[in-house]
């Protein structure tokens, strides 16, 4: 079979997050863009993450609204909900979508036979310019038995059509958790066994109100327990950790981290250096190959749809018009939607704290001292502010809309904004929002009212004030 060749400005690999930003952007300022795309459009955020997980949440929430009990036909509507949410996306992701814009779409696997070709089902595509946007899959650790038994990842959590009676859940990051509450709000017995931290990643203040919220529901977290040893059958799962203790549950959900999707890409015929975290990129998001970029999952720096967005803008301005475009990722926030969210920018305290030593200054507030807050009954949490020089380091905020109230931080972290700024502006009364401008305001508050100097400015002021 004769081979049919393209010749491309750019050539995107994965049409997920990451990938679909570069081409829909590239293409509509005049470059010439193919893209090629294994499975679903979409990726997975639209098909097997952020989409159907906040869609199942929002169904879970609602059920908890009601003062439940769970009854089995909520599942099914949660599960139609989390259908039917996808397939209102899914257009905008679409591959008459893309083809409407210019872009060529490829459906299939591609792998990189040379430095400059990539070829997919017998068409070999030449570009000036590669992207892999490839992604990331669920990570199954090599736990004994675990092969033997059936369990779920992600990519098939959302095809159950009944509530699992009792489901084991290895992982408390946020896909554990952020399960784990569905699960538990839509009528399941939920067992959680994380092998140390819950929310390991996060500030431990705010992660123990989530967690105790969770507990609360009656979610079993078990902290510090490494599973070793998985047995059973459907209905029937045995998870046994270090130390012997063994929990027992009729379904099994693996959530202990991601996977970057390397292997199919034949990366070494095009010089490309990866690691077990993904493809090795510098600032500029480029590969060891220059004429390569990697963004998103893939490119080991962290996994979040916003991020695979940021990264496909830096790598178009670098691309498209030549600018040397680098990367920063301090200013990347991340949210768990559980409820409580957990929001956090920046810095943590404690590596505030490390790299700043006594320069840096934390002001905490509570839910409970906003208005709002009181009136709504939404008084568990709070926001944590770093702050060094006038500056915004670091922000978690852990409550009600945590992931909305994090915002102007956000805005503020990228844009080398001062804390004045926020102080400085007038949040309408009486927001949630509020929370964000106390902390800022508690940054000035002692420099202001503790202060003897400002106190003898004044009283001079006053007498020779008319
Ligand atoms: C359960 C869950 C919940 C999540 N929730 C959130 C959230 O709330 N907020 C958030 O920001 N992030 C969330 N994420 C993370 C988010 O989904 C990812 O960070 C995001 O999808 C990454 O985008 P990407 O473009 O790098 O990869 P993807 O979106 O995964 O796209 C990669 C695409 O490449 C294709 N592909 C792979 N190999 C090849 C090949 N060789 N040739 C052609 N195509 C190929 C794949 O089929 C896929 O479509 C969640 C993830 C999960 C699993
Ligand atoms: N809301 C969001 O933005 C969101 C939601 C879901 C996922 N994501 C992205 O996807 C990534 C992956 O999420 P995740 O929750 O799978 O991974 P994670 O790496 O965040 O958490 C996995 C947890 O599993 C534990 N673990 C690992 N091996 C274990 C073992 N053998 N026994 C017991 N515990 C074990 C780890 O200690 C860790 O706490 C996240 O880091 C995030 O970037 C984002």
């Amino acid at each position: 079979m004769s081979m049919s060749k393209i010749k491309t400005d750019i050539c995107v690999i994965g049409g997920g997050s990451g990938g679909l930003s570069v081409a829909a952007g590239a293409v509509q300022m005049g470059a010439r863009v193919v893209l090629i795309e294994g499975h679903k459009m979409g990726g997975d955020c639209l098909n097997y993450g952020c989409v159907p997980s906040k869609a199942l949440l929002s169904q879970a929430k609602a059920v908890k609204a009601r003062g439940g009990p769970a009854r089995a036909a909520d599942f099914s509507a949660a599960m139609a909900h989390v259908k039917a949410t996808i397939a209102t996306i899914a257009p905008h992701d679409s591959v008459e979508r893309f083809e409407g814009l210019g872009v060529q779409v490829i459906q299939g696997f591609a792998r990189f036979t040379s430095a400059d070709t990539v070829e997919v089902d017998g068409v070999a595509i030449t570009a000036r310019r590669f992207v892999i946007a490839t992604g990331s899959r669920a990570f199954v650790p090599p736990i004994k038995g675990l092969e033997d038994v059936p369990y779920m990842t992600n990519e098939t959590l959302f095809e159950q059509s009944e509530c699992p009676s009792h489901l084991l859940i290895i992982g408390a990051g946020p896909i554990g958790l952020e399960m784990a509450q569905a699960h538990r709000r839509l009528g399941a017995r939920v067992t959680v066994i994380e092998g140390a931290a819950a929310l390991g990643r996060d500030d431990p203040d705010a992660a123990r109100v989530v967690l105790e919220q969770l507990r609360g529901e009656g979610i079993e977290i078990v902290e510090q327990a490494q599973v070793e040893q998985v047995s059973g059958r459907a209905g029937a799962i045995e998870v046994q950790v270090k130390g012997g203790t063994i929990f027992v549950g009729t379904h099994l959900l693996v959530a202990v981290g991601r996977a970057p999707n390397v292997e199919r890409l034949d990366l070494d015929k095009a010089g490309i250096r990866h690691t077990k975290a993904g493809v090795t990129v510098d600032a500029r998001l480029r590969s060891s190959n220059r004429r390569v970029h990697a963004i998103g999952d893939v490119a080991g720096q962290g996994q979040f749809t916003h991020l695979a967005g940021y990264h496909a803008g830096v790598i178009i301005r670098s691309m498209l018009f030549g600018l040397p475009a680098k990367a920063r990722h301090d200013h990347i926030p991340h949210v768990t939607f559980t409820e409580p969210e957990l929001a956090h920018i920046g810095l943590t305290e404690q590596a505030a704290r490390k790299q700043y030593g006594g320069q840096v200054s934390i002001h905490k507030i509570g839910y409970d001292q906003i208005d709002r807050a009181q009136a709504e009954g939404a008084t568990t949490g709070f926001i944590k502010l770093m702050a060094v020089r006038g500056r915004p380091v670091g922000v978690t905020i852990v409550g009600a809309q945590a992931g909305e109230l994090i915002a102007p931080y956000a805005l503020a972290i990228a844009n080398n904004l001062k804390l004045s700024a926020i102080a400085g502006t007038v949040f309408p009364y009486p927001t949630l929002a509020e929370i964000g401008k106390r902390a800022a305001g508690a940054y000035f508050s002692p420099k202001l009212f503790d202060s003897i100097n400002v106190k003898r400015f004044v009283r001079m002021v006053q007498r020779w004030l008319p």
